[in-house]
C-alpha cells in the first residue's frame, strides 16, 4: 500500500499532530527513557501514524514519525515503528471509532496493572473520564496481536477508555490521539489518588445511577461545545 495524493496532507497534520503529543507524556511524567507511545489513525484510510520505536522524546520530529498500515507494516518512514505497533492497529481494525491509542507504564495505574486489580470508581473523576471503574487486560507478551486482543476484549466491555493490561501498562483510546493522551493522563491521576486513598482506610464507592449521571455529564455536557 502506498500514501496516494488525496491522503498527503492529512498524513502530514499527523505527523505533527503525533509528534507533538508527545511531550504531554513526558510533560506528566508518564513516561520514563523511550517507554510509552502515541499513534493516530489515518480517517478513511487503513493507514497509523506512530513513534519509532526506541527515540528518545526529545529527538521526536514529524519527519520521523512511521506511517504503517493496519496490519502493521510500515507504509512510509525511515524508522523501524514502536514496538506496539501491531497492537495498537489490531484496535485501529476491530474498534473502528477509536481514532488514537497511547501506550505508558505511569506509575500508579501499572501498580496497578501489576496486581491486576481494577481501578474502582470512587471518584467524581474517574465516573466522569471512565464511566466506571478502569479495567484490567489479561497478560499478553508483546510481539504478536495478543495484546491487541487483550485491549479490544476488555473495552468492548466496558464504557473506559484505558484499560490496565496486567503485569504490563496502561494502554488508552479516543477518537483522536489528544483524546486518548487525555484519558492516560487522567487515568494516571485516578490510579494515584486511589492507591492514597486505600492507603488511608477504605475508598466509598460511588452509586451507579450517579456514575451515570457524572459520565453522561461529563462526555455530553462538560466544556466548551
Ligand atoms: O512496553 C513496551 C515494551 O515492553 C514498549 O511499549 C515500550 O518500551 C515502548 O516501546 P517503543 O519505543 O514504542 O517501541
Amino acid at each position: 500500500m502506498s500514501i496516494t495524493a488525496d491522503v498527503v496532507d492529512t498524513v502530514l497534520g499527523l505527523r505533527r499532530e503525533v509528534a507533538g503529543l508527545h511531550r504531554h507524556l513526558t510533560d506528566y511524567g508518564l513516561v520514563v527513557w523511550t517507554a510509552g507511545n502515541v499513534s493516530a489513525r489515518v480517517p478513511g484510510h487503513d493507514l497509523l501514524v506512530i513513534k519509532p520505536s526506541g527515540v528518545a522524546y526529545d529527538d521526536l520530529t514529524p519527519e520521523n514519525m512511521v506511517v504503517c498500515d493496519l496490519d502493521g507494516r510500515v507504509v512510509e518512514g525511515e524508522h523501524a515503528p514502536s514496538s506496539d505497533t501491531e497492537a495498537q492497529a489490531y484496535v485501529y481494525r476491530h474498534l473502528p471509532h477509536v481514532g488514537g491509542v497511547v501506550h505508558t507504564h505511569s506509575t500508579f495505574a501499572t501498580a496497578w496493572a501489576a496486581r491486576g486489580e481494577p481501578v474502582p470508581c470512587v471518584l467524581t473523576m474517574c465516573a466522569d473520564e471512565f464511566g466506571g471503574e478502569i479495567p484490567v487486560g489479561p497478560f499478553a507478551i508483546i510481539g504478536d496481536d495478543s495484546i491487541g486482543r487483550g485491549i479490544v476484549e476488555t473495552l468492548r466491555g466496558s464504557r473506559s477508555p484505558a484499560v490496565l493490561m496486567r503485569n504490563h501498562g496502561v494502554f488508552t483510546v479516543g477518537p483522536t490521539a489528544r483524546a486518548a493522551v487525555k484519558a492516560a493522563v487522567m487515568c494516571e491521576d485516578v490510579a494515584r489518588t486511589v492507591h492514597h486513598a486505600r492507603a488511608l482506610g477504605t475508598p466509598v464507592p460511588i452509586e451507579q445511577s450517579a456514575v451515570d449521571a457524572l459520565f453522561d455529564r461529563y462526555q455530553n455536557v462538560y466544556g466548551q461545545r
